[in-house]
């Protein structure tokens, strides 16, 4: 389960919310379920030093990176400073960065690359927007999106990428994909894994849905085959519902 808090919260903040995850979850929750926190850039420091300092099993990333090591890039964070800081995760391709900054295809592919250089786990988002899943197109744009991302890149290294399926129309609209409709996108995108990387590639490959994920939605999102965690929004910035989100297989068991 991974909480991407966007551009909201300050440190102080932050630090609170991470507090209050930790006090209600216990350990056997945070060993079943891994739960993952992406703050933006000026939290991060402030993360690290709580999971470290209170030995807290909850990963941490970062919302983006630069696809340079360094340099004169005003601006940009590297790949090399998150890994400093202790993160295991970057998202990558959030169809926020690709709509407002213009990202391109290219430039995502560089972005994986980087962040696997430094031993980071990219979060790549992929989805379509409400024009392409209205055609009928949505399984082929995604799938486009796949190809790109991954190029270039060895089985090996693909096992490490984090695919995060999320529907352009779906995210902080309320308007979630039916389990059906996550699953139909999440398996193309194994199956599609499978014959360009292999079977036991795709098999090992984590696949999250996100789009307006909540407490009383993840339950049937998480039944699904090949949907294997959820990337969280909106509500990953509020305690008590991410707590629920993060307790997903106690719904299940009810
Ligand atoms: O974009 C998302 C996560 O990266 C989803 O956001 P919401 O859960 O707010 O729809």
């Amino acid at each position: 389960m991974a909480g991407n808090w966007k551009m909201n919260l300050n440190h102080l903040e932050a630090n609170l919310l991470v507090q209050k995850i930790a006090a209600s979850l216990n350990e056997q929750q945070l060993t079943d379920v891994e739960v993952v926190v992406l703050p933006s850039f000026t939290n991060l420091r402030t993360v690290q030093t709580l999971v470290d300092g209170d030995k807290l099993l909850i990963g941490y990333g970062a919302q983006d990176l630069s696809p340079h090591a360094k340099g004169a890039y005003t601006g940009e964070i590297s790949g090399l400073m998150l890994a400093k800081l202790g993160c295991q995760y970057v998202v990558v391709g959030h169809s926020e960065r690709r709509q407002y900054h213009h990202e391109d295809d290219a430039l995502v592919n560089s972005k994986v690359k980087a962040a696997l250089t430094y031993e980071l786990a990219p979060i790549l988002c992929i989805g379509e927007g409400l024009e392409v899943r209205e055609a009928g197109e949505h399984v082929p744009h995604v799938i486009a999106q796949l190809d790109a991302a991954l190029d270039g890149l060895t089985a090996a290294q693909v096992e490490r990428v984090v695919v995060a399926y999320e529907p352009v129309w779906a995210i902080g609209t309320g308007k979630t994909a039916t389990p059906e409709d996550a699953q139909e996108v999440c398996g193309a995108i194994r199956a599609r894994l499978g014959e360009a990387f292999g079977a036991t590639t795709a098999e090992r490959t984590r696949i999250l849905y996100g789009g307006s994920v909540k407490a009383t939605s993840v339950a049937s999102l998480m039944a699904q085959q090949d949907v294997d965690g959820a990337l969280v929004g909106g509500a990953s910035i509020d305690a008590e519902e991410w707590v629920q989100i993060c307790r997903f297989p106690d719904h299940i068991a009810r």
